[in-house]
């Protein structure tokens, strides 16, 4: 039998500009793409994407800045710990500060949002996972370059979710018109750091919370993926593309025909390894319901990717109209239970 292994879409026609979409070769171009776009993610959850137009020169300006930072010391790193950020959660973490199902996570990392004024409404109420970042005072082009690197991933969200609402049947703007045209958007660096165990997870069995997810990895291997025959696959380095997956409210919204895939990290032996999860998610205040997708001939089945409870014990068939603010609050502070405990109650 051959070897599983996840798909490459090359999504560039869905970032042509408007010039063109008058085009009808470009029309055809749009339509062809959202369909390997929604098939992929239809078998596997996950897909690489090529054709993606997210400069190399900035993507590797933050490999090098995020590099930079985890070199530094711990104890200048911990200037900007995330329980300086409060609410906002947002700063550094040190390896095994955040938990997946209850066990520390062998990583380290860095959690960024949209930066917010000070003035912004969900500021000032303290809303949590709103507010400013907190920057390296000893690297200030971290900022520079972070901040760029999060404009160009939100505008890449945009363009799959249009291409994935085309590949549905729906109205291009669907996503945007009917949870928020104000997405969710957290960035997290990671560093995994090198294990002499010989098993180990860098991160647990997990699925994401929110709509897609955009990571980016390094050189080194690490992540694992469900298959749609129920195998873990590794995920091998393709340079210059993304890894695309579905999260959690999208198998809710689109009624178990997309469905969040079980992934994991593995931790490496010699070196360390870093990736940056970059998470576009519906609107703070967005209720999650079902799109209506009745043309598809949906079934209420909800198939599911792998029998049993899922990882976190939840029933996604569950969840109807709840604030996907209140979803993401619930799984955060599961992550950092004392952090929540100080911050949030
Ligand atoms: O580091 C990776 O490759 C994946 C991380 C991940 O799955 C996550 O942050 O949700
Ligand atoms: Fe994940």
């Amino acid at each position: 039998m051959p070897v599983e292994s996840l798909p490459v879409v090359n999504v560039e026609a869905l970032l042509l500009t408007d010039d063109n979409s008058n085009n009808q070769k470009t029309n055809e171009r749009v339509q062809q793409t959202s369909q390997q776009l929604l098939d992929a993610l239809v078998e596997w959850g996950f897909l690489y994407i090529s054709g993606h137009c997210v400069d190399i020169n900035l993507q590797n300006n933050l490999e090098a800045a995020s590099r930079e930072f985890f070199n530094l010391p711990l104890e200048v790193k911990q200037q900007i710990n995330m329980k300086l950020g409060k609410h906002a959660w947002r700063g550094y973490f040190p390896p095994g500060d955040e938990l997946t199902s209850g066990i520390p996570d062998s990583k380290e990392g860095i959690y960024f949002g949209t930066e917010l004024a000070d003035n912004h409404p969900k500021v000032v109420s303290e809303t949590p996972l709103h507010g400013s970042n907190l920057w390296p005072c000893q690297y200030p082009e971290l900022k520079t370059i972070v901040l760029q690197y999060m404009n160009a991933m939100e505008q890449l969200g945009h363009a799959l979710m249009r291409g994935l609402a085309i590949g549905l049947g729906l109205d291009e703007k669907y996503f945007q018109n009917s949870f928020g045209k104000d997405p969710t958007l957290l960035f997290r660096i990671f560093n995994y750091p090198p294990s002499s165990q010989k098993v180990g997870w860098g991160v647990g069995e997990h699925t994401d919370y929110g709509f897609l997810t955009i990571l980016k990895t390094d050189n080194n291997p690490g992540l694992e993926v469900l298959s749609p025959t129920l195998k873990w696959i590794e995920v091998p380095f393709i340079p210059n593309t993304f890894i695309i997956n579905i999260g959690d409210q999208l198998e809710i919204a689109t009624n178990g025909l997309l469905k969040a895939t079980p992934h994991r990290v593995r931790i490496q032996r010699e070196e360390n390894r870093l990736s940056w999860p970059f998470f576009f998610d519906p609107d703070w205040d967005a209720l999650l319901r079902r799109v209506d997708l009745t043309h598809w001939n949906n079934s209420n089945e909800w198939p599911s990717r792998k029998p049993g409870k899922r990882w976190d014990g939840k029933d996604l068939k569950t969840m109807q109209n709840q604030k996907y603010g209140d979803y993401l609050l619930d799984k955060v502070s599961r992550c950092f239970p004392h952090l929540f405990k100080a911050v949030v109650t």
